[in-house]
């Protein structure tokens, strides 16, 4: 019998919950980090009817190896090679410079698998709907600007992948004269 949501689901949903537990955003109520990727995950249920459960689980698991002491390995152990290729194809190298990382975030979205494709994008519409309303603690507006100019150069790369999110996006660039 198959119940919703899984163990495996729920398991991962804590496990992104403990290891962001100690981060926040960058908004000005410091947001707890874990909110974004459980924003992640419910624009790709909920938005984007998504029901591909590695997916939504690797979206929930997408900045933790980025952003905590957690490694791909421990990834793959606890949740499967499936999910752990999907986290490893969103995860940025935090070992290059920033610049390299941005420049490597556009072009690798255009070699992406298709599901990787969705994570990003569901990622990408969670950060710019929230840079609408908060600037971030320390930006400039100039700043702001160019995430959202940035963040278009790598949405252009992942079309063709889900019409309802792009179309949302794409509503967010039009607000911003950008499309
Ligand atoms: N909009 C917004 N972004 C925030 C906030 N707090 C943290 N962030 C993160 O900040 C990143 C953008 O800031 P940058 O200065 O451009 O990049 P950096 O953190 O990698 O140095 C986004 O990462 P990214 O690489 O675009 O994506 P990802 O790391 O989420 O995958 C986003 O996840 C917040 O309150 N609002
Ligand atoms: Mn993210």
């Amino acid at each position: 019998m198959v119940t919703y949501p899984s163990a495996k689901f729920m398991e991962c949903l804590q496990y992104a919950s403990f290891k962001h537990r100690e981060q926040r955003r960058k908004d000005p109520k410091e947001t707890p980090y874990v909110n974004h990727v459980i924003n992640v995950s419910t624009i790709l249920s909920v938005e984007a009817c998504i029901t591909d459960e590695p997916v939504l689980m690797a979206a929930l698991l997408h900045d933790v190896v980025e952003d905590t002491d957690a490694t791909f390995e421990d990834v793959e152990k606890l949740f499967g090679a499936d999910v752990c290729g999907l986290v490893r194809e969103v995860t940025d190298d935090k070992s290059l410079e920033k610049q390299e990382r941005k420049r490597l975030q556009i072009a690798n979205a255009a070699k992406s698998s298709c599901r990787a494709k969705l994570i990003k994008l569901a990622d990408k519409l969670d950060n710019l709907r929230d840079l609408q309303v908060n600037t971030p603690t320390g930006w400039t507006e100039e700043r702001r600007e160019q995430y959202f100019i940035w963040a278009k150069k790598v949405v252009d790369n992942l079309r063709g992948t889900n019409a309802n999110l792009e179309l949302k996006l794409d509503e967010i660039f039009h607000q911003r004269g950008l499309l």
